[in-house]
């Protein structure tokens, strides 16, 4: 019955309840749910930061044991650091000539882009702490008017709400899905039988769908997984993508009411159990860069590494592990400048931060006998390109301060092509000549992966096109600069849970091993940044446990 008030739109008529203070009621409930939901988080995180720590005997017992870290990105050259500045010898393999991974920033022409990741957040504890003992607060760069994001309805980039008031009188959904976010604790849907049958396999848009309706998956939760995966609500396994949210259900059932009871209950720990200081709210000042771009901190890590402990151009093609009666330990070939075999030191442990695709390429011995990785399942990876355009200003007719701006999939019935563009230089004015407008642009992902193939050639028409449309361009870019990433992102589908038994797999069966980066636990920076402190940590306990029993923990 309540749907049906709603669906007319007749809510204010039949109750007779002045508009005022309806509009006054909603605006203060959604600022609540807002809070809530941006909050339940990183109120998580808080809780889990208590764990994790290692404690002065465990460094004792474990420096200058070696540890060799495969892959030079985030997670790998997070996990070094926290290893070296624990006392333990360590060395890096890294396949490209470069460090940094997805991370990659260009600078060239007075201009500053960055061709992999654009912004990273603290959320997770281990961004701060490593910020901080790297002395990088002062090279932090936080966008201009971030809060300021897009997405295209009728053809039209239209400002997502950032307050509760906005939302209300926003038109990026009707009146009804906005009723129905409101009485989401009263109307949410059970998952129905048959998808109660395989709980683990729903996707992120059936979730959605049942909790809010369809429209805020298509103008929401659609642009979102868009902008932060490149794939569609459809393939996305729920579990996996979105973990904390597929939890709250499973305890409160409504989202809304899952969120308002978890913050309380975050509250009233916090109270109790943990001082608080104020002021130090962690990534509370949103997304972030570093003057000069993403590349400045995988740079900062590499500095803290000597020349000997790092080792670019270096593909890691096998690793052995060795057990005899007084020693175990892991030794590894790799590949430098396609020619030279070298077979280096003894390591007491291996952090891999590889992809699994690449993963699955390498020899692995135990023992004297190959360890067949078969078990590794194929993984599903999403293709990207960005395009780096320049206009200058007065070739932009509707340009928009603020983040940049998303394209829904339904969208495309408007001729869109392109995934979403960042307004670069919008957000770092530093990284373009004051008369030049430098944007970002992401193509392809699920929704396209044919497209992401395609030439520069091509991609400048699209892109082009696709700005016209958004903003205002008129002719050619000054200038266009291309990337493609042939696996950006793996897919966290429903077949995500035999990726995760395979790494456990991995490191239960081969002593030492433990396995870090963007494959687990979530994709973005911050997050494989908090996956190699903790494979750190984890080693440290792991050589601390063997220091302390000097029978070997695996018999073979
Ligand atoms: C286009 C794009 C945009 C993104 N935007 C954002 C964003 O705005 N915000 C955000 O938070 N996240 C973003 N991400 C995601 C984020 O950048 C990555 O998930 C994260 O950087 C992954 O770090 P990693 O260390 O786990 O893996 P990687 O960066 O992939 O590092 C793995 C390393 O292992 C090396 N390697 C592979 N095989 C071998 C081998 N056999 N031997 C030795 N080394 C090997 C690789 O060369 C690579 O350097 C983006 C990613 C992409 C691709
Ligand atoms: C349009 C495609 C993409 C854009 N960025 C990415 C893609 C695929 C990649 C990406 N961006 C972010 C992450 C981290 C995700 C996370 O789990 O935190 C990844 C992998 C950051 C990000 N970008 C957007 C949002 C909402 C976030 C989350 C963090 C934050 O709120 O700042 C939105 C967004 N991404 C893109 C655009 C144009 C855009 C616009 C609003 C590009």
């Amino acid at each position: 019955m309540i749907m049906g008030l709603i669906k007319n739109g007749t809510l204010y008529c039949r109750f007779g309840i002045s508009w005022n203070f309806a509009a006054v009621f909603f605006s203060t409930y959604f600022r609540h749910c807002f809070r809530l939901v941006r909050d339940f988080d990183s109120e998580l995180l808080q809780i889990a930061m208590a764990s994790g720590a290692v404690a002065d005997h465990q460094i004792e017992a474990v420096s200058g044991k070696r540890v060799a870290v495969v892959g030079a990105g985030v997670s790998g050259l997070a996990a070094a650091y926290k290893l070296k500045s624990r006392g333990l010898n360590v060395t890096v393999f890294e396949a490209d000539g470069r460090v940094g991974g997805k991370l990659r920033s260009v600078m060239q022409n007075g201009l500053i882009w960055d061709e992999g990741a654009n912004t990273m957040t603290e959320a997770e504890p281990e961004v701060g702490s490593l910020l901080d003992d790297l002395g990088l607060r002062e090279k932090q760069q936080f966008p201009i008017s971030q809060k300021k994001r897009y997405i295209v309805r009728n053809g039209v980039p239209v400002m997502l709400p950032t307050n509760p008031i906005e939302l209300v009188t926003s038109s990026v959904l009707s009146t009804q899905s906005k009723f129905q976010i409101l009485l989401e604790p009263f109307l949410w849907k059970k998952k129905s039988s048959k998808v109660s049958d395989a709980s683990a396999e729903e996707s992120v848009s059936e979730f959605f769908q049942r909790h809010f309706g369809q429209e805020v998956v298509d103008y929401l939760i659609d642009p979102f997984v868009g902008g932060t995966s490149a794939a569609d609500p459809d393939s996305l396994s729920m579990k996996h993508s979105f973990p904390d949210l597929w939890n709250v259900e499973k305890s409160f059932g409504s989202i809304i009411v899952g969120a308002i009871r978890t913050k309380f209950a975050a509250k009233g720990g916090k109270s109790r159990d943990t001082k608080s200081s104020p002021g130090t709210k962690k990534g509370s000042r949103g997304s972030f860069s570093f003057k000069g771009g993403m590349q400045i901190l995988p740079d900062t890590l590499c500095k803290s590494l000597s020349h000997d402990e790092i080792n670019l151009d270096s593909k890691v093609l096998s690793l052995s592990y060795n057990s005899g009666s007084r020693q175990e330990n892991w030794s590894l070939s790799c590949v430098s400048h396609n020619e030279t075999q070298r077979q280096n030191p003894h390591y007491d442990a291996v952090i891999m931060t590889a992809p699994l695709c690449n993963v699955k390429e390498m020899k692995v011995m135990k023992g004297g006998q190959p360890f067949q990785l078969n078990f590794l399942p194929e993984i599903n990876y999403m293709p990207l390109s960005v395009l780096i355009t320049t206009f200058t200003k007065e070739k932009v007719k509707r340009p928009l301060e603020g983040f940049g701006v998303l394209i829904p999939s339904k969208e495309q019935k408007h001729g869109f092509k392109t995934l979403g563009t960042l307004f670069s230089s919008m957000m770092f004015p530093d990284r373009s000549p004051s008369d030049v407008h430098l944007y970002t642009t992401f193509i392809g992902g699920s929704r396209n992966q044919e497209l992401a193939k395609a030439s520069t050639d091509e991609l400048k028409q699209v892109v082009t096109s696709d700005l016209q449309r958004l903003l205002g361009v008129e002719g050619e870019p000054v200038s266009v600069n291309h990337y493609y990433w042939r696996k950006a992102f793996p897919l966290y589908d429903s077949s995500y849970d035999s990726v995760m038994e395979a790494i456990d797999k991995m490191e239960n069966d081969l002593p030492g091993f433990f396995y870090a980066g963007n494959h687990r636990g979530g994709l973005s920076v911050g997050k494989s940044i908090a996956s190699g402190c903790k494979a750190a940590d984890l080693v440290i306990s792991y050589l601390e446990s063997c220091s302390n029993d000097k029978k070997p923990n695996d018999s073979l």
